[in-house]
Order: structure tokens, then sequence, then C-alpha cells
């Protein structure tokens, strides 16, 4: 599904992202983790067709990313939710935007609030929700749209311990129900052995480590000690990388 080759990214004179490879097949998922500043953002903007490569491409479904696809979902860091606008025209701006009727749009934003147990919230402004209700919406706003891939950056980092395993348990049940291609930034190891099939560990511009999950999928991971040693190795690969700088 996606194919990053010899991937390049400058600002200005700094390189973000330096010879770049990685491959993600079609419905599986992708972590990608390292110190801040290595490019995590940047690769993830990149794949998502808001970023133009300096060097090399992303193909997705063997096409070259020119600009941002209609089947990619892009949750940002803060949810980027329109603050002027209820939960349910959040939701729904999309698909006005694609033209969909009234009654299609009002079926599938209902279903789909339902679906994240966000439906009673419907008439608020995001300033009326908690962290975890506004995570849910920016959720909501991006699969609402039927996308074939979604990147996520940073989907829990605004959240307590709590919201924030209750938001990677959703998006696990959720890619459970329907898979689909996932790409999701994070600085947290436990979440990138929980929701990422591969790991990617990157440094400085470059991805140093690529890691398959074979626990990936398991909601009771968590309690059992199999998840903790995917976390040590990941640790351990994180920090080697800062003891050789
Ligand atoms: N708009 C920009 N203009 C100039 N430099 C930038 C810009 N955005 C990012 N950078 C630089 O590019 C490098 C990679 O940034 P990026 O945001 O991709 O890192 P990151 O790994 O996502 O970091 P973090 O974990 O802190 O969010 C950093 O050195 C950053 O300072």
């Amino acid at each position: 599904m996606i194919n990053v080759r010899d991937l390049g990214v400058n600002y200005g004179n700094e390189l973000a992202l330096n010879n770049i490879d990685l491959d993600i097949p079609g419905n599986r998922t992708c972590a990608i983790i390292g110190p801040s500043g290595c490019g995590k953002t940047t690769l993830l903007y990149t794949i998502a067709g808001l970023l133009k490569p300096s060097a090399g491409k992303v193909l997705i479904n063997d096409e070259e990313v020119q600009g941002a696809r209609r089947e990619t979902g892009v949750i940002l860091q803060n949810g980027g939710l329109f603050p002027w606008k209820t939960v349910w025209d959040n939701v729904s701006l999309g698909l006005k935007v694609r033209k969909f009727d009234k009654s299609a749009i009002n079926q599938k934003v209902a279903a789909i609030l339902e679906e994240l147990g966000i439906l009673e919230h419907r008439n608020k402004y995001p300033t009326q929700l908690s962290a975890g209700q506004k995570q849910r919406v920016a959720i909501a706003r991006a699969l609402v749209l039927e996308p074939d891939l979604l990147l996520m950056d940073e989907a829990s980092s605004a959240l307590d311990a709590i919201n924030r395993e209750l938001i990677q348990n959703l998006i696990l049940k959720l890619y459970k129900k329907n898979p689909i291609t996932m790409v999701l930034v994070t600085h947290s190891i436990e979440e990138a052995v929980f929701l990422g099939q591969t790991i990617v560990i990157m440094k400085q511009a470059k991805i140093n480590h690529k890691i398959n999950n074979p626990y990936f999928g398991d909601e009771d991971i968590r309690s059992k000690s199999d998840y903790y040693n995917v976390c040590r190795e990941v640790r351990e690969l994180l920090r080697g990388e800062d003891e050789e700088q």
C-alpha cells in the first residue's frame, strides 16, 4: 500500500528526512517512534501529501503522492477541530464538502458518533468537551469519510494515562472491526507496541530499526509479559541510540 522510496525532505538548509525507505502493506499498522526532532511528523505529513519531498517519493497503491489524497484520513496532534462548530458539524463537514446528500450525512454521522460513544455530545462545542471526548470527535471526523489510510500524529499524547489507554483500546477495536492501513507517530513506547504491527524507530532524519510486533492485535496484551518484552526491546534500541550520540 505505502512505499516510501529514498525519501528526503529539507526545510531550507535543514535535512529533516534523509534516504528513508519504508514499505507498509495494505491494512496493516505501523507505529513511528523516535526522539523529538528526528523527523516523525515530517514523514507522516509527507505520506499525507502535505509536504513535498526534496528527493525520492511516496507511492500509495502504486501511485505517487502529489498532494493530499481524498482517501487519506489525518488526525493531527491537537485534533484540529473547528472551535466554532459543534461536534455534529465538525464531523459532518467533510461529507458536506464531498456533496453527500442530507440523509446519507445524517445516517453516517449518527452511526460514527454512536460507535465512538459521543452521540450524546453532538450539540456541544469542542471547548465543552473533555480531552478524551475531543479526541474521539477527531477520530470520528476522520473515519466518517471511510479512508483507506489513517495517519495519526500523537493521537493520545494530550490525554492522561487512563484516557490514553481507552483511546488506544478504541483505535485497536475500530481497526479490528474494519482494518485499514494506519500509520501513527508517537512518543510512547507502550502505544507503539500496542498499536504498531510494525514499529519503526527513527533517529536524526533516518530510520534506524524496523521491528515486527507479533503480539499486535491482542487487546489484553498489557497484562502479559510478552508486551513488556517488546517494550523493553524498543526502549533498549531507543536508549542505545541516545548513548551513541
Ligand atoms: N516548518 C519547519 N521549518 C523548519 N524546520 C522544521 C519545520 N518543521 C520541522 N522542522 C525541523 O525538522 C526536524 C524534524 O521535525 P519533526 O517535526 O518532523 O520532528 P518530530 O520527530 O516529529 O519531533 P517531535 O517528536 O518533537 O514532534 C526538526 O529538527 C525540526 O526543527
